[in-house]
């Protein structure tokens, strides 16, 4: 490393209070490796400013390799027979020493995914209460007793745990996205090797430090860490007949590589990919409402959540009302380097999301949308800062009807009629989330029936909680993760048959 790069690394040093938080290396088998055989490093980048946080060592398949073994021998070896309540007591001790660090951890977060503190904060909320959850559920994992045909026999079936499983993290919550596998996989029994984005590692290697101070047996958590070997980890990870299962959160273009790899030993697969959300609001929703719980879930990590409206349809009669509170509010928003405390937005994680969020608008405002704020690039703030851009009497076949924005692009459509809006929500490929606000019932009823999501929310923008099952249907992927369903992704189901009684 040269003395800029230690220069440089000093400003990670300098934020962070807790430095056992800040790691330089890979977490394998309990053990912190530093440089690679590969001899090859990357760079993590403040998504802000451009400046270099940290220098990690890129690991060579073979060290991919090493970390898959030694998962497998602890799973092997120890931990699939851990007691359910020991799993439990380290899964709460992780919980704990999250909320112990908070402040250092969304920090981390903020330093290299660019997003504001208060998301970073409520990011570590989140994450942590994934352990406190499956801490509640590990000793609550039941099978079933069963009566077959015949009198004399009888079934009955236990849940194991599926084995040693692969979680691939996208870098839009870089401690969350890893927690809500990782709960889960550990409180059943599994091991797992984590590969978290290139772009935001360091909150994956923060969460291995607490692991490792919660007590967890060497071996039931890795980190494996890589900037230029992104695909061929993939492949290897899902070619690996060691890994039982993998767990996946990212784009839906790579699920299906994924999805595709995986079909060589026919692994088990959790996929979370992406999302095209409607935001559907009526004329009879209390309408400040529905635009504070809009901005809530739209701006939430400057758009940048597979969860975030990506599509609002609002029923004709109220749009002016609706435009101007949204406009007056969004106005408001300061956007800045998330580590402010003035900040309310941060930036975007990088160049290539900017460009999508402008190409989507142009081809918006081209086709015959209506400006309402103009938003767009803020050179002066940094690389990627974008101002938040709202368009109304948005066009159906403007790009971002079709496409996932994930940026701060809000896109207003309108309807007049119930069926009109069901058929325009249900016109994609996605189904991830869908919001629906009206005070009828009726109506919030027939629409949750209607719409094609995996998860619909109603009368509220925001609904992420460990407690909640969280997938999607149609290319939206498949699996739950949070809630008691999350645990049946990370088990299988055993049948046992005993007969002459
Ligand atoms: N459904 C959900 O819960 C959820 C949550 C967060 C993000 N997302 C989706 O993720 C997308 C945004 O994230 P992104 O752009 O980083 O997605 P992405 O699919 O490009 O990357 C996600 C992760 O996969 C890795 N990856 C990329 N190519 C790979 C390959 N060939 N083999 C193995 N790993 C590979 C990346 O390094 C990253 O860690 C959006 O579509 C969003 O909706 C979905
Ligand atoms: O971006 C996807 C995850 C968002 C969430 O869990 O609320």
């Amino acid at each position: 490393m040269d003395s800029k790069e230690q220069e440089q690394n000093q400003y990670l040093m300098a934020n962070i209070h807790n430095k056992e938080l800040i790691k330089k290396g890979a977490f394998i088998n309990g053990e912190w490796l530093e440089t690679s055989e590969s001899n090859r490093t990357f760079a993590v980048k403040d998504p802000a400013t451009g400046e270099l946080i940290a220098t990690l060592p890129d690991l060579s398949l073979n060290e991919v390799d090493h970390a898959i073994r030694c998962a497998d021998k602890t799973f092997q070896d120890n931990y699939k027979n851990t007691l359910p309540r020991q799993r439990s007591q380290w899964l709460l001790k992780l919980y704990e020493l999250m909320l112990e660090n908070i402040e250092d951890l969304a920090k981390i977060i903020t330093l290299e995914n660019g997003k504001s503190l208060a998301d970073s904060t409520s990011e570590v909320k989140y994450a942590a209460s994934y352990f406190q959850w499956y801490s509640e559920e590990a000793p609550r994992i039941y099978g079933a007793t069963i009566q077959p045909s015949i009198s004399t026999n009888r079934v009955f079936t236990i849940r194991q745990p599926v084995g040693v499983c692969a979680v691939i993290c996208p870098w839009n919550f870089p401690s969350a996205m890893i927690t809500r596998k990782a709960a889960a996989a550990l409180a059943t029994g599994c091991t797992v090797v984590v590969k978290p984005d290139h772009e935001t590692p360091l909150s994956a290697l923060a969460l291995a430090a607490l692991v490792e101070k919660a007590g967890f047996p060497p071996g039931a958590f890795n980190v494996i860490i890589s900037g230029t070997r992104t695909s061929e980890i993939g492949t290897r990870l899902c070619e690996s007949s060691l890994i039982k299962k993998l767990s996946f959160t990212g784009s839906t273009r790579v699920g299906k590589i994924l999805m595709k790899q995986s079909s060589s030993n026919i692994k088990k697969l959790s996929l979370e990919l992406g999302g095209n959300a409607p935001f559907i609001v009526f004329e009879d929703a209390d309408v400040e409402k529905a635009v504070d719980q809009l901005i809530l879930c739209k701006f939430r990590g400057l758009g940048q959540t597979c969860v975030c409206a990506n599509r609002v349809y609002v029923q004709t009669k109220i749009l002016d009302n609706f435009v101007s509170m949204l406009k007056e509010k969004v106005s408001a928003f300061k956007i800045g380097h998330g580590l402010l405390k003035e900040t309310t937005h941060g930036c975007l994680i990088n160049k290539q999301t900017l460009e999508k969020v402008e190409k989507h608008k142009k081809d918006a405002i081209e086709k015959g949308a209506k400006v309402i704020l103009g938003g767009g690039p803020l050179p002066d703030l940094g690389p990627t800062f974008y101002e938040p851009c709202i368009l109304s009497n948005v066009p159906k076949n403007a790009l971002v009807s079709k496409e996932e924005t994930f940026g701060p692009l809000c896109p207003i459509f309108t309807f007049d009629t119930m069926q009109e809006v069901i058929k325009a929500a249900n016109d994609t490929e996605f189904g991830l989330a869908s919001y629906v606000f009206s005070k009828n019932i009726n109506t919030v009823f027939k629409m949750a029936e209607s719409l094609e999501a995996g998860m619909v929310s109603c009368n509220t923008g925001i609904f992420s909680d460990s407690a909640v099952p969280f997938g999607g249907i149609k290319e939206s992927g498949f699996g739950r993760e949070g809630s008691l369903y999350g645990i049946e992704d990370y088990t299988v189901v055993k049948t046992i048959n005993v007969g002459t009684l």
